[in-house]
């Protein structure tokens, strides 16, 4: 296996930059996955590091070898990089095997040599014994693990993923989360995964590259996506965090300040060196906000919905000096929250955006 690293890549086409400056490294044997809203760049970004696509500027390496430059570019069949499409793209008329090992049969590796690596590789993927099966006769889910045996097959030092599970109903995708999560650990391939399901990109990946309109937004392991997201673009879209304008009051203590949010003072967490401005802007979860008594600090708020979610309620509210934010919080059964009513409410904690 090896890494990957990313210096300054950027792609344009007709001078429109679909990839801008983007610089990263994926260590060897890490699961990376690249996650961003539809067109901010991701499959662009794909394709550059598998070679169909000649960058712009910058450099890409794997495992240390320049393979794109603007001097020169390696072309794809001999990166070793293997691809994991969207639609598994298996060949109806062959048989598993015959789609697995077509690539060392074209590559005329000989016969015994073959059918072990294709075992191997079926192996890897707990398809052992269905060599002989036609791509019609499998489940989605084993359709996907053929493509990946297919890929692994040529034992390429990097494993792209596009999209993999998007073509799954939910139940086959969590199970194929679970699969390649597994999958990752058994091997220790180094792993791009490309996907716009945050949920999928939190549960299998060690760190998570957030893109927006082409530039890597933040790259950081999921957990500090979600507590401490670098900007207002990753706040909103990691988890639809809630962004809410406050002026911080008080220097960075130990990773804490003071701020005030909707009229009421809060501690919430923020980076080291944060000093006192206004226009700053906070994150925080619905998990942040809970309901107060009258006499606390906190905020008076219109309720506008109680929507029951099963053994909870997610309770939609504006605050009455700030009727243009919509927020919600849940609440446990019982809910005591309806439509119309005022209700006071109170920000226990949150993330201060950084204003760099
Ligand atoms: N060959 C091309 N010529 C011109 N523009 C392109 C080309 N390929 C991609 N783009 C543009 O580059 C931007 C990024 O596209 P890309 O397909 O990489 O996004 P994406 O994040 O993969 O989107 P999605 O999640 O919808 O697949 C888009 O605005 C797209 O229109």
């Amino acid at each position: 296996m090896a890494g990957l690293t990313l210096s300054n890549v950027t792609k344009s086409f007709d001078g429109f930059d679909a990839v801008k400056d983007m610089s990263f490294d994926v260590k060897d044997g890490e699961f990376l996955a690249v996650l961003g809203p539809s067109g901010c760049g991701k499959t662009t970004l794909l394709r550059l590091v598998a070679g169909f696509e000649r960058l712009t500027s910058g450099e890409i390496r794997i495992g240390g070898q320049t393979v794109s430059s603007t001097s020169g570019n390696v072309p794809p069949e001999r990166r070793r990089v293997g691809i994991v499409f969207q639609n598994y793209a298996l060949w109806p008329h062959m048989t598993v095997a015959e789609n697995v090992g077509y690539s060392l049969k074209v590559a005329k590796v000989e016969k015994a040599a073959r059918e072990r690596k294709i075992a191997d590789a079926l192996a890897l993927v707990n398809l052992k014994g269905f060599g002989d099966r036609r791509p019609a006769n499998l489940s989605g889910g084993q359709r996907q693990r053929v493509a990946l045996a297919r890929c692994l097959v040529a034992a390429p030092s990097l494993v792209l993923f596009d999209e993999p599970l998007a073509n799954l109903d939910v139940h086959l995708r969590a199970s194929m989360e679970d699969e390649f999560a597994a999958f990752h650990k058994r091997t220790g391939t180094t792993i791009v995964y490309i996907t716009h399901d945050q949920a999928e990109a939190m549960a299998l990946a060690d760190r998570i590259a957030v893109m927006d309109h082409g530039r890597l937004a933040q790259l950081a392991a999921p957990r500090q996506l979600y507590m401490e997201p670098a900007n207002e673009m990753v706040a909103s879209f990691i988890s639809q965090g809630i962004l809410l304008p406050a002026r911080v009051l008080s220097a960075a203590e130990s990773g804490r300040c003071r701020v005030e949010v909707l009229g009421q003072e809060v501690v919430v967490r923020c980076r080291p060196g944060e000093r006192p401005r206004g226009n700053a802007k906070i994150c925080c979860r619905a998990s942040d906000i809970e309901a107060g008594g009258p006499s606390e600090p906190g905020f008076d708020a219109l309720i506008k919905r109680a929507v029951y979610q099963g053994g909870k309620a997610r309770i939609e509210f504006s605050p009455l000096a700030n009727p243009e934010l919509d927020l919600h919080f849940e609440q446990p059964d019982p809910n005591s929250f309806e439509s119309g009513a005022e209700a006071r409410m109170r920000l226990k904690s949150g993330w201060l955006i950084s204003g760099e």
